[in-house]
């Protein structure tokens, strides 16, 4: 089968090379000329070494990058969906010029798939009628289904294949037809929804799911500093139960996809509650390091803080809503950073930013940002250390050695995934979440 992935970033290339894999003629089409730039010259975005090996596997091999989108039997759209927070609602524009461009391309009996995270109901109300405009229609003419996807960045190689899928169609034969499809280049089990909207619901409710589930963890977390213990020896020990299992508490909760889902599941709906507090909770976590790192070192005016780890979580490169930039943002008393903390507490929540100006230096060695500088230069004459990103880096650093450079002796291990006992030795005051 020939098959169009439109959007080959994180989501695209991973589907555009599971499909080739399965011996599917493939085109991985981009608007970004960097993007396909660089897959021309057979360097995926990555940091994942297995992933990078199974796309150049099939990269010019099955796996076509292209700056044109081309006519298919299967149209994949893997698009950013955004939260535009100014209006409260996903930003459909890339789905929507994406549906137009299949729109143009399509011949009776194609399929079209949507695999990018959207509210409930896009695929009926939005995706539908763009492609019904060019004249032919979804569940008549074409196929049209939504299947969501579910890599975990980090394990990518190994879920993109094993895990299991949901699959919605608008109707019977479209959930067929694209099920069939994912069965047939997956080892995991192909679940088939009633419609599409209801697997839209299934995959926010998975990351809303996880969001609430840490957000649990870090009010634990806060809870437990207030009587004087140590979160992660309590949250070890309550795991103990057969049927409880709670999560890490850390910085706060980044990445595109786990701080917006649950914006995106209560667009159209009221009855965002117990979501909406998590949300406030894992945000006002930048608010609580602050706590910590006032607790230390008392006024935070005029003093020197280095936030190691920018990406949103550890051992990877994406920096979208990252902890460590919203700390920075916070302590450096910035206008949008105040105003995202008071987004995220206007209910109450104690999340907050600093009157102080801070001098943050910014270190991550997996993150292109112009605003990053080396790590010697990250802690040189810092009053603390706060570590947003559990780097494997990080782990070996020498507590010794940033002692000789640092003019201050706090640490705030946010991942906790310093060897606590060793910089306790070399003098800090270790603080952990
Ligand atoms: N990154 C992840 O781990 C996961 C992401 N998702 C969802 O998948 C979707 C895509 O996310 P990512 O791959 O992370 O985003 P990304 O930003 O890495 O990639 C999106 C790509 O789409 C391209 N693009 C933009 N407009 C286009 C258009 N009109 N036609 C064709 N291509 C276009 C962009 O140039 C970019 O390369 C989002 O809805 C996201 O929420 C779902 C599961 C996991
Ligand atoms: C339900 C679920 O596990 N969803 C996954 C999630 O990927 P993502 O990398 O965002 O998830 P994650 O590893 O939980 O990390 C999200 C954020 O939560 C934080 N986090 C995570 C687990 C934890 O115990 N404590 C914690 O603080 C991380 O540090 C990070 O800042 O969202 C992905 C997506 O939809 O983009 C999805 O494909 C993945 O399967």
């Amino acid at each position: 089968m020939r098959i169009c992935v439109h959007g080959v970033g994180y989501v695209g290339l991973a589907s555009a090379a599971l499909f080739a894999h399965d011996g599917h003629d493939v085109v991985g089409y981009d608007p970004d000329e960097e993007t396909i730039e660089r897959l021309n010259r057979g360097e995926p975005r990555t940091t994942e070494p297995e992933f990078a090996a199974y796309v150049g596997d099939v990269l010019g091999n099955g796996l076509e990058p292209s700056h044109d989108p081309v006519v298919a039997d299967c149209h994949v759209i893997c698009v950013p969906t955004p939260y535009d927070a100014s209006v409260g609602a996903a930003d459909l524009s890339y789905v929507e010029a994406a549906a137009r461009t299949v729109a143009d391309l399509l011949r009776p009996g194609d399929a079209v798939v949507v695999e990018s995270t959207v509210p409930p109901r896009t695929t009926e109300d939005v995706v539908a009628p763009a492609l019904s405009a060019a004249g032919l229609t979804p569940g008549e003419d074409v196929s049209l289904a939504y299947c969501p996807e579910t890599i975990l960045p980090g394990n990518i190689a190994h879920e993109l294949v094993n895990n299991d899928r949901i699959v919605g169609g608008v109707d019977d034969e479209s959930t067929d037809l694209v099920a069939t499809l994912f069965e047939s280049c997956t080892e995991g089990t192909v679940y088939r929804a009633p419609d599409a909207s209801t697997a839209e619901f299934a995959k926010l409710a998975q990351n809303a799911h996880r969001d609430v589930n840490v957000a649990f963890a870090n009010e634990l977390a806060r809870l437990a500093r207030d009587y004087g213990i140590d979160s992660r020896a309590a949250i070890d020990l309550a795991n103990v139960h057969p049927r409880v299992d709670v999560l890490n508490p850390g910085p706060g909760v980044g990445g595109h996809c786990l701080p917006v889902d649950p914006w995106f599941l209560g667009q159209s709906s009221d009855e965002l509650d117990l979501l909406a507090a998590a949300r406030r909770v894992n945000d006002g976590m930048v608010g609580f390091v602050i706590d910590l790192l006032e607790a230390s070192l008392g006024d935070l005016e005029d003093r020197r803080i280095g936030v190691l780890g920018v990406a949103y979580k550890g051992n990877v490169d994406d920096a979208r809503h990252s902890p460590g930039l919203r700390l920075a943002d916070a302590l450096a008393g910035r206008d949008d950073a105040a105003a995202a903390v008071r987004h995220a507490t206007a209910d109450g929540g104690d999340g907050r930013a600093t009157d102080a100006s801070v001098d943050v230096r910014l270190h991550d060695p997996h993150v292109e940002d112009d605003r990053l500088v080396s790590l010697e230069s990250a802690v040189d004459g810092a009053d603390a250390i706060v570590v947003t990103a559990g780097h494997s880096e990080y782990r070996n650093v020498d507590p010794e050695t940033i002692a000789a450079a640092t003019d201050g002796r706090t640490i705030v291990d946010g991942p906790a995934v310093l060897d606590a006992d060793a910089w306790r030795e070399a003098g800090f005051d270790y603080v952990r979440i």
